[in-house]
């Protein structure tokens, strides 16, 4: 009845419990564990069990509990396995913590010993396994604990004496009934009842401890020790063997038929109170511990168990009393049949304290034969250690000599690694110099392919040198062929202008004996028949017609193999002696530049000129029939010449006068020396002829000296007048008209090369306007005013000429209508012809030497201008040779 009510009492605080638990949501299950000890049954059960993680309550004790050392929690803490770790808790507080000092191992018990009554569940419990409870997922409760006791039972046991407790419980289960301890399991859940009698200390307790588990397979197990007045535990078996009711689907520890009944099974350790009304404690608590799936609760039920005096065992079917434990009193029998009850128990008391105390000694004796075989083992330990060490000493030697081989080796191979490297350093540097020379290699071939380039280019280049010198090769051989043959040609010209010469030379000598002839003898005047003059003249034929002039017309006349002019007069009574005298008189007259007189032809009126071939300046000047213009050097030299010639005339003994000096009466011989025409012929005309043709006048009229046309008085200056007009028309190329006054402004205004007749080419300035000024001084007006010819005229023109052929001859210009000119001063005047022993006579003009001798053998006079010599010393002018000889050698010879 007792038991019944603490059992629904338990029942109703575990469901409490479980209704909280259910609303955290937390799996709960409940084991019922029958025990003599609770915190012994604890133990045992956090040992069979495994458990890791354990949470207890701890009620605050009174002086009562702290002299009876019933501190369940502290002594758990103490003696738990090493692998689980504690946590009491008190009045909602944290107690201790004693924390797992190892992990769970898990091993197999291959405990035999069970009593008759858990034969089954001992089976069960042995087959148990215990690992290491890695997953703690789950939240862990705990309560606040009121540390108001701080008292450590003294009782403790560790946990091998808790296992050798258990063993000799299992031993003496089966035959003792003094204490009881009974399982009730299931494959997953644990009910343990406290139920250890332990003497008087020990029965009083009574607690119980709930598991939850989400299976809600419930065992039930409840142990009660009310007090002293139901002093038999329930949970042991009583004198008679009989047994406490077993809740429905319980297993019955008895019968070892550990069935697992489906329903929730709750385990409910109770252990009331020997003086519960006396504990300070009234509270419950309920303290639990989550491991893994599994909740352990530990009420404190003290308040149960303060009324549990007056309690009898519960009634109720579902609360199993281990048969080995369960004590039933039984009231009416006689004081007699108490007294022995009562002196059987003391005695079973007794005999339990003996057993109790034969038990310890085995206990000892267990611990004692545990302890050597834990010393037995830590010696085999320290074998196998000390042999581990040999071996490891023995492989760390052979380590240490492999590592040595392995050094070794690697000193081989470092060495090879060195030389490797060495010999690759090498190689780099044979693989640089490699590179290097072909580095240069590639730079040689560069550049050679450049050399190559350039020869290839020189070689087009010699290509085209050659193509081109074969070229020039071909032409200089044309041209050395034209050479050859322009040689030939001047070798054959060059003879024949020697043949020339000579027959000039020879020519010349004839003329000069003439000339001597005649002026030692009266030169012989010849007459020519009109026959021979026809025969000359073709019949006098148009083509043979040089011209017509005021007095006659000019033919031209192939006499005894020499051209002549013949000039066939108009005029009327020209026939008579005194004319002819005139004519002799005139055709005695010889100078270089004087158109020879040749002879006559009284019968017909026709005098006999020596032919000029170059025409007259009048034709040069008007470029008639394509002449080429005079070059200027050459119009210097025309200026002395007449001069010269005008001289020689006005040096006469009787003075000539030519009275009609003009362009058309200056003629030009093969070496364009300039003659003068009709000498004479003016005095022969007007003296005997009374008619002229006035057409041709007024031509003439610009050259006639204007105090002659003013005055009728004839005189030299006459001539010098129309001396400088021609001179002029020689610098300008103008008309005699108006050519006085052109050149005359000209030079006064600085400008005379704008008057210059260009086409004679570069005029040198300086001696132009000599000649210009000279020119205007000849052709004043007033013939006062006129230089004197002999000493200003003449001098000034020799000046005038010499600078002019010097820088003719510079200028490589003696060169007229294509035709080298010969210098007039290289040409003997005697025999006109080049000279080769140029002297130089009293009269200051160079003659061949020959010639000026024999002249001088002859005459006291110049040939040139007829004054007497002062002396007739000839003196050789080497000069002139040096000149004449370079000229010639300079192939501008004519
Ligand atoms: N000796 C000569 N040799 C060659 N041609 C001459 C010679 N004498 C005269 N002539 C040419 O014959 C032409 C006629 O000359 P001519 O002297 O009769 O007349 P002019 O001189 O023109 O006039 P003028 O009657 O006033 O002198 C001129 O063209 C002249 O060149």
């Amino acid at each position: 009845m007792y038991k019944e009510q603490r059992f629904q009492d338990i029942e109703k605080i575990m469901k409490e419990c479980r209704i909280l638990c259910e609303k955290k949501k937390i799996r709960t299950e409940t084991y019922y564990v029958n025990h003599g000890s609770v915190q012994k049954g604890l133990v045992d059960q956090i040992s069979k069990l495994g458990i890791t993680s354990l949470v207890l309550g701890k009620s605050p004790q009174n002086s009562f509990t702290r002299a009876l050392k019933k501190d369940i929690p502290t002594y758990v803490s103490k003696n738990a396995p090493k692998f689980c770790t504690v946590v009491v808790v008190c009045k909602g507080k944290l107690f201790s913590i004693k924390d797992a000092k190892q992990p769970h191992i898990q091993f197999s018990s291959t405990r035999s010993s069970n009593s008759a009554a858990t034969d089954a569940t001992a089976s069960e419990r042995s087959e148990t396994s215990f690992g290491v409870d890695t997953e703690q997922d789950e939240p862990r409760t705990s309560g606040h604990i009121e540390d108001d006791d701080d008292d450590a039972a003294d009782d403790y046991v560790d946990e091998d004496k808790v296992r050798a407790w258990h063993e000799l419980k299992d031993d003496k289960s089966s035959n003792s009934g003094s204490y009881s301890l009974g399982f009730l399991e299931s494959s997953s859940k644990v009910l343990l009842q406290n139920g250890l009698v332990n003497g008087a200390k020990n029965d009083s307790i009574a607690s119980s401890t709930t598991r939850i588990h989400s299976s809600m397979d419930w065992t039930r197990s409840f142990n009660h020790e009310a007090s002293k007045d139901i002093h038999e535990p329930w949970s042991s078996p009583d004198k008679n063997g009989q047994t406490a009711e077993s809740p429905p689907g319980r297993n019955n520890l008895d019968d070892g038929t550990a069935t697992t009944n489906n329903e929730p099974q709750e385990c409910i350790n109770a252990e009331p109170q020997g003086d519960i009304g006396s504990s300070p404690s009234s509270a419950t608590s309920i303290y639990m511990t989550m491991d893994d799936s599994e909740i352990i609760l530990y009420p404190n039920l003290d308040p149960l168990f303060q009324s549990s005096k007056d309690i009898e065992k519960p009634p109720n079917p579902r609360i199993t009393m281990e048969p080995s434990v369960q004590t039933t009193s039984r009231a009416g029998e006689g004081v007699e049949a108490s007294l022995k009850i009562e002196l059987l128990e003391n005695e079973a008391h007794v005999a339990s304290d003996l057993d109790f105390l034969l038990n310890e000694a085995k206990v000892s004796a267990r611990l004692a034969r545990r302890q050597l075989e834990k010393q037995t083992n830590h010696l085999r330990k320290t074998a196998e250690v000390i042999a581990k060490i040999k071996r490891l000493t023995a492989e760390r030697d052979a380590a240490v000599q492999e590592a040595k081989s392995a050094i070794l080796k690697a000193s081989i191979e470092k060495t090879k690694y060195e030389e490797a490297i060495a010999a690759l350093k090498n190689q780099q540097l044979l693989q640089k110099k490699i590179e290097e020379e072909a580095q240069r290699n590639q730079e040689t071939r560069t550049e050679l392919e450049y050399l190559k380039k350039l020869v290839d280019n020189y070689s087009v280049e010699a290509s085209m040198a050659r193509q081109q010198a074969e070229e020039e090769r071909y032409r200089y051989q044309e041209t050395l062929l034209k050479l050859e043959e322009v040689t030939k040609k001047l070798e054959t010209e060059s003879h024949l202008r020697k043949e020339v010469e000579e027959r000039a030379s020879q020519e010349a000598i004839a003329k000069l004996e003439a000339v001597m002839a005649l002026r030692k003898h009266e030169r012989k005047y010849s007459e020519y028949t009109i026959r021979e003059l026809q025969t000359a003249t073709n019949g006098f034929h148009d083509d043979s017609k040089l011209g017509e002039g005021r007095y006659g017309s000019v033919y031209k006349g192939e006499l005894y193999n020499s051209s002549v002019a013949i000039k066939v007069l108009a005029s009327e009574g020209l026939g008579d002696d005194e004319f002819y005298k005139e004519v002799k008189l005139i055709s005695q007259i010889y100078h270089p530049h004087i158109v020879a007189l040749l002879g006559a032809c009284p019968e017909k009126g026709c005098l006999v000129y020596e032919y000029m071939v170059n025409g007259s300046l009048e034709d040069c000047l008007n470029c008639k029939d394509g002449i080429p213009p005079l070059p200027w050097y050459v119009r210097f030299r025309i200026c002395l010449e007449i001069a010269t010639a005008l001289l020689f005339l006005h040096s006469h003994p009787i003075p000539i006068i030519h009275r009609n000096l003009k362009p058309g009466n200056i003629l030009f011989d093969h070496h364009f020396r300039s003659k003068i025409g009709d000498t004479g012929i003016a005095k022969l005309i007007l003296n005997n002829v009374t008619m002229f043709r006035e057409s041709t006048l007024a031509g003439t009229m610009a050259y006639i000296d204007p105090d002659y046309q003013r005055t009728g008085i004839l005189s030299c200056e006459t001539d010098v007048y129309s001396l400088g007009i021609i001179m002029l028309q020689l610098l300008t190329g103008k008309p005699a008209m108006g050519v006085t006054d052109l050149v005359e402004e000209a030079v006064e205004n600085g400008r005379l090369e704008d008057v210059l007749d260009k086409s004679a080419g570069a005029w040198p300035l300086s001696e132009a306007t000599a000649l210009a000024c000279l020119s205007m001084q000849c052709a004043e007006p007033r013939r006062r005013h006129r230089p004197n010819l002999e000493t200003k005229v003449l001098p000034e023109l020799e000046r005038i000429q010499s600078a002019a052929s010097t820088a003719a001859t510079c200028a490589k210009l003696p060169f007229f209508n294509e035709k080298p000119l010969v210098p007039n001063f290289f040409i003997c005047p005697i025999s006109q012809a080049i000279m080769k022993n140029p002297h130089m006579a009293a009269d200051g003009f160079t003659y061949e030497y020959e010639f000026i001798k024999l002249w001088l053998q002859q005459n006291d006079t110049s040939p040139m201008t007829n004054l007497t010599f002062n002396h007739k010393n000839l003196m050789p002018n080497h000069k002139l040779q040096s000149s004449i000889r370079e000229w010639q050698e300079s192939g501008l010879l004519p």
